[in-house]
């Protein structure tokens, strides 16, 4: 058994951006309607897109998965996926629970599902500290113990709060040299 595709998932702010930079591998680059934030890029971040856009491609059944989260898509195109199986490359990407459980059923053992947590007033200061007005923070927080409660199907929960933060660096490395060494049995 060899992972293909790391997922990370867990509450806005958690921390699985900042985890995912940490584990090195490429991205699967999803598809959203929201706008860019300050330093996103487009193919980068996100395939920042319309929701007209989206909504025809799910349509014509081309999305693997799609959630619809504060209001905007975010999605899955079927092609990113299958290039991953064609060309054995492993990658990482961030998903909510619903396209997480997706996704699974097509990668199997070969995923490895990772949560993301923190204290819920840790949550709210990053996103403020990210520049995210007061109504957006509430908003994006109001699914915050619903999200929490939803990691329990992930293979592992990263506590990634303030004060545990050198021993999540540790867990992060571990993971990314197991992966490593793994790179041959693909
Ligand atoms: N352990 C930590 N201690 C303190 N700050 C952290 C920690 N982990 C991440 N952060 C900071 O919290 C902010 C949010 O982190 P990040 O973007 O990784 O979260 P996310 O879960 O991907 O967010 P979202 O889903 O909202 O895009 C960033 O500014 C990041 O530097
Ligand atoms: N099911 C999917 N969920 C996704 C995808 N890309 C992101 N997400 C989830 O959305 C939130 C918010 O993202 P943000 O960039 O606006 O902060 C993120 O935490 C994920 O849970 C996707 O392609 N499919």
């Amino acid at each position: 058994m060899s992972i293909l595709l790391v997922v990370l998932q867990g509450p806005s702010a958690s921390g699985k951006s900042t985890i995912q930079s940490k584990l090195g591998l490429p991205r699967v680059v999803t598809w959203t309607s929201r706008l860019p934030r300050e330093g996103e890029i487009d193919g980068v971040d996100y395939f920042f897109r319309t929701k007209e856009e989206m909504q025809r491609l799910y349509e014509q059944g081309q999305m693997i998965e799609m959630t619809r989260y504060h209001g905007n898509f975010y999605g899955t195109p079927i092609q990113l996926l299958e290039d991953i199986f064609h060309k054995s490359e492993r990658r990482s990407v961030i998903l909510d629970e619903a396209g997480a459980k997706k996704i699974k059923q097509f990668f199997n053992d070969k995923i490895l599902i990772i949560g993301v947590k923190a204290e819920r007033h840790e949550c709210a200061q990053r996103l403020e500290a990210r520049g995210h007005s007061t109504s957006d923070i509430n908003a994006r927080l109001e699914t915050f113990e619903v999200e929490i409660d939803a990691l329990s199907h992930c293979d592992l929960v990263l506590n990634n709060t303030y004060w545990n933060r050198e021993k999540i660096d540790q867990i992060v490395q571990y993971l990314k040299e197991g992966l490593e060494k793994q790179h041959g049995t693909l």
